[in-house]
């Protein structure tokens, strides 16, 4: 068994140190790591070449299809864990793509760490926590897709996962918010699932500073009102729309 990563240059995987640059830990100096594949497909999705591969056809705002051999990797889990481990970071990122499609995997490479590496998890909350990993992990970033990800309400909200992400102490919330109009989804999604307020970031989709800027220029005030918290995305005011940042 092995991983399969999503890459930076042809041959190369997404493995790197940076600056986390979204939600509770933004700021912190970790450890990347990016797995390919994806179960949801949205439109404005930054990281289309974990899933958008040649041949698939669900809607993209770029319309943009990849090779897989150039932009998927399969490394076996030794491999991965000495190369993070090189980065010499005491927390980790695991992020994708969608992450938990390959828990069984990442549990044994998260084994093979450091001891006391922190693991911190980016998901779209669809994929129940492998038993192996979800012991080992420290925070969970749950981003579930409102509709104007474009997808299916039945594939992206899955009602016993978002109450069992809202009920684990671990876990925080961040919404991807387009519109003024996001909210009322947002609001509803924290009162069905009783997911705590103090634990909910809204982040503006973009994925260029004036964009960042002037979204949160209007989410502010609303993250104000409702008692909810906002994240700006600091990479991409760091390093712009690429990989490996
Ligand atoms: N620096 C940095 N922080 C991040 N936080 C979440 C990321 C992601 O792509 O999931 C990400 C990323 O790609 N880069
Ligand atoms: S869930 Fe994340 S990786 Fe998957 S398509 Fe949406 S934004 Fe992209
Ligand atoms: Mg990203």
């Amino acid at each position: 068994m092995a991983l399969t990563l999503a890459t930076t240059t042809p041959g190369e995987p997404e493995i790197f140190a940076s600056l986390q640059g979204e939600g509770a830990s933004l700021g912190r100096p970790t450890a990347f790591v990016r797995l390919s594949r994806c179960n949801l497909a949205c439109h404005w999705c930054d990281t289309a070449y974990t899933w958008r591969f040649s041949g698939d056809n669900r809607p993209h705002r770029d319309d943009l299809a990849f090779e897989r051999e150039t932009n998927q990797l399969v490394l076996d889990e030794a491999d991965v864990a000495a190369r993070i481990a090189a980065l010499g970071q005491d927390r980790l990122v695991i992020t994708g793509g969608e992450p938990l499609l390959q828990g069984a995997a990442l549990a044994r490479m998260v084994a093979l760490l450091p001891a006391g590496t922190q693991i911190e998890i980016e998901t779209n909350g669809t994929v129940a926590p492998h038993p192996a990993l979800d012991p080992l992990v420290a925070q969970y970033n749950v981003s579930p897709k409102l509709a104007h990800s474009g997808n299916p309400a039945e594939l992206a909200l899955v009602p016993e996962r978002l109450a069992a992400f809202a009920a684990d102490p671990r876990a925080w919330f961040k919404f991807v918010v387009a519109m003024p109009q996001d909210l009322a989804e947002v609001l509803r999604l924290r009162d069905t699932y009783a997911m705590a307020s103090e634990r909910i970031f809204l982040m503006p989709e973009g994925t260029g500073s004036a964009i960042l800027r002037e979204r949160m220029a209007w989410l502010a005030p609303l993250a104000l009102e409702h008692g909810l918290r906002l994240t700006d995305r600091l990479h991409i005011h760091l390093y712009g729309d690429t990989r490996g940042t």
